[in-house]
């Protein structure tokens, strides 16, 4: 038997007469948050503050952080390992209707990582009761995130494998006189639960005529759902729970209802069942068929805790204990399914995996790697209070992950050519490069050639003191070349009045003079046809896709907060041909195990660098043999500018 403590009662919450369905328990939850950030709009708890300046290295964090103290630890202690629970189990039970966003990471790191850390293992259990919004490839995706993440499921399970031994457990439980047939119509039973007709709750509950039908008649009726004497609605199992109790947990819920499965067939029964089971009813049970031990879920679920013992109870089966964890938000974003596809079908982003949405498909095409992911988690810890994060302190621990982990190299987004005067027109000198300030990432060689490539905001056609870069008259470093140059003239387009060329000198000190320097150093690409340098590339550069922290509470809708500017795309930028040496040897971090080195097919978000004073970039999905294209991951933020 389970040694977990008897269940405490939950405070009376205000919306005593709640209706309860699990989607309901869900809103209602979300919308005590929304209230509570309103509230307070910057509650500490909700908006961790950076803890140091980006691009600080910071001390690395114990990866096991979150569970050797606060909850998750208190949470082992209340049922350790024991004669009585001789294995730790847990399970990640995402429904299969859709893309996992970063809120899923939280699940997936705690579930797969608690089992790991105390020597247990964890399930992978697709929680598919409902086939109205199941679709295979949520199944793959689901799979494969997690792989991706670096988790090994002992074993991939679904609830709908348990289907006949729920029916069995639910025929069991009206034999033990704990669930009957019941033909209310929706509007009868919100009655029956003290909800008056304009929605105002708290009033009188009471039993429906249903509830006192003899056993033999219950279990008549529900074997007449099964074989599809009923239309969906016509006909509920309702368990018999405890009307006085004040947790609306405990109000009757359905057990199994009547889906009318000719309109869309589950995906792995088809056509044989007519009746599904409630994640009230399942969801406990198939824990308990899989004998998991830390039953782990967000907060919502907490009032549901006394229905999930309830039924273990009266069906006399294993009870797991579940404990509640509250969810991860991310600020300025959208995550629900329902906006996400309105935006892809709209076109306002590419597809589910366009980089600036936050699904774990989007995070993994813009480059993020998975270890950042769970450093994030790790760092932000886990509690029972929600945590609604910025956008800025998940790019912050993104960059300190890639800072020390990627090699770098020199790409320029808007390119301007500048002509070295005095350097013979085949001038190839091979500069060593360093990969990284790690020495252990090695060093590459790039050419250094008469025609170089600048940004084009690192030249000013008229100088100022407080300027320090290229401009007439004036000497900058080129990175890693031997000596710098001074710009001496400069072409333009007569019709656009852009520049086209700037001219300089390259400031080799005579002999015995004191060679030139600059007052700062910037990065560059060689023209050398070959070396097939440079390489060209189209790179895409991302803002929020939404201009406020709360897209959602925009008067006109989410739509009309989207940021006009959320990509701006450079189709013309150069690269360095080091880039050739870092595809080959991917994937970066090399931590990313699950990435085959050099893949381009299918790995193209493990080629991972930073553009020395850019951003940190990735090789996107769209890239072809002889098309590079490249995502921001995130900017270097505190160096921008900073010249
Ligand atoms: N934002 C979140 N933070 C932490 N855990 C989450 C979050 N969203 C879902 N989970 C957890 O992940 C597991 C699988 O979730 P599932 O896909 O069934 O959730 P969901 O709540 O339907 O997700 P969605 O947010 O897309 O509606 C559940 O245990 C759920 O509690
Ligand atoms: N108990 C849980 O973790 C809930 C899982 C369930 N799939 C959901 O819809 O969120």
């Amino acid at each position: 038997m389970d040694p977990a403590k008897p269940t405490e009662l939950p405070e009376r919450p205000k919306e005593a007469s709640e209706t309860i369905s699990k989607s309901r328990l869900k809103k209602e939850q979300k919308e005590r948050e929304k209230a509570a950030r309103k509230a307070n709009p910057k509650p500490k708890e909700s908006q961790p503050k950076p803890k140091k300046a980006a691009n600080e290295t910071p001390a690395p964090r114990d990866p096991n952080a979150m569970f050797k103290i606060g909850f998750l630890s208190d949470v082992y202690q209340e049922k350790p390992l024991s004669e009585t629970v001789p294995k730790i189990r847990t399970r990640f039970p995402p429904e299969p209707n859709g893309f996992l966003h970063i809120g899923h990471s939280k699940a997936i790191a705690i579930n797969f990582g608690f089992a790991k850390h105390y020597g247990g293992e964890c399930i992978l259990r697709f929680d598919d009761t409902n086939p109205e919004g199941e679709d295979e490839r949520y199944y793959n995706a689901i799979r494969d995130i997690v792989t991706w993440l670096g988790f090994t499921p002992v074993r991939e399970t679904c609830a709908s494998d348990n289907f006949d031994r729920l029916y069995e457990l639910a025929e069991d439980l009206i034999k033990r006189d704990g669930a009957y047939v019941c033909h209310c119509t929706k509007a009868e039973i919100k009655a029956q639960r003290g909800e008056g007709e304009g929605g105002q709750r708290g009033g009188e509950r009471y039993a429906c005529s249903h509830r006192s039908r003899p056993i033999d008649e219950s279990i008549t009726e529900f074997r007449a759902m099964r074989d599809g004497k009923y239309k969906a609605g016509e006909a509920a199992l309702r368990m018999k729970q405890d009307l006085e109790d004040p947790n609306p947990q405990m109000w009757d819920l359905f057990a199994w209802r009547i889906m009318d499965s000719e309109e869309k067939q589950h995906h792995r029964t088809g056509g044989k069942w007519k009746v599904y089971p409630t994640y009230d009813f399942a969801h406990c049970l198939c824990d308990s068929i899989e004998e998991i031990s830390h039953s782990l879920c967000t907060t919502e679920f907490e009032l549901s805790r006394v229905s999930y013992e309830w039924l273990c109870d009266k069906l006399e089966v294993y009870r797991p204990m579940q404990r509640e964890y509250g969810r991860l938000n991310i600020t300025g974003t959208v995550l629900s399914k329902r906006k996400i596809l309105q935006l892809v079908k709209e076109g306002h982003v590419r597809d589910w995996d366009d980089p600036r949405l936050y699904t774990l498909i989007a995070l993994r095409r813009r480059g993020v790697p998975p270890g950042a992911i769970l450093a994030f988690v790790n760092d932000l810890g886990v509690t029972k209070a929600v945590i609604n994060v910025q956008m800025a302190k998940f790019d912050q621990i993104v960059r300190q992950y890639l800072e020390t982990t990627v090699p770098r190299l020199m790409v320029v987004l808007e390119p301007l050519k500048v002509v070295i005067d005095g350097l013979p027109d085949d001038h190839v000198e091979m500069v060593d490069v360093p990969f990284s300030k790690e020495p252990s990432f090695g060093t590459h060689n790039v050419p250094f050639t008469k025609t170089v490539y600048i940004e084009r905001s690192d030249f000013r056609e008229v100088d100022s003191p407080d300027y320090f870069r290229l401009a007439p008259g004036k000497t900058v470093g080129l990175l890693r070349v031997p000596y710098p140059i001074t710009a001496t003239s400069f072409d333009k387009d007569p019709a656009t009045g852009t520049v086209t060329c700037v001219y300089a000198k390259y400031e080799k000190p005579e002999e015995g003079a004191a060679p030139k320097k600059g007052k700062t150093f910037i990065h560059w690409v060689g023209e050398s046809s070959a070396h097939n340098s440079p390489l060209r590339a189209e790179i895409r550069i991302f803002n929020p896709l939404f201009k406020s922290e709360d897209p959602s509470a925009h008067p006109g809708g989410f739509l009309a907060d989207i940021n006009p500017g959320s990509e701006q795309i450079y189709k013309d930028a150069c690269i360095e041909t080091g880039f050739r040496d870092i595809s080959a040897s991917a994937p970066w971090p090399k931590e990313e195990k699950n990435a085959a080195a050099g893949d381009l097919a299918t790995n193209q978000h493990s080629i991972r660098f930073q553009g020395m004073r850019v951003a940190y970039f990735a090789v996107d999905r769209d890239s072809t043999p002889e098309k590079i294209v490249l995502n921001q991951i995130v900017s270097l933020k505190d160096t921008q500018g900073k010249t």
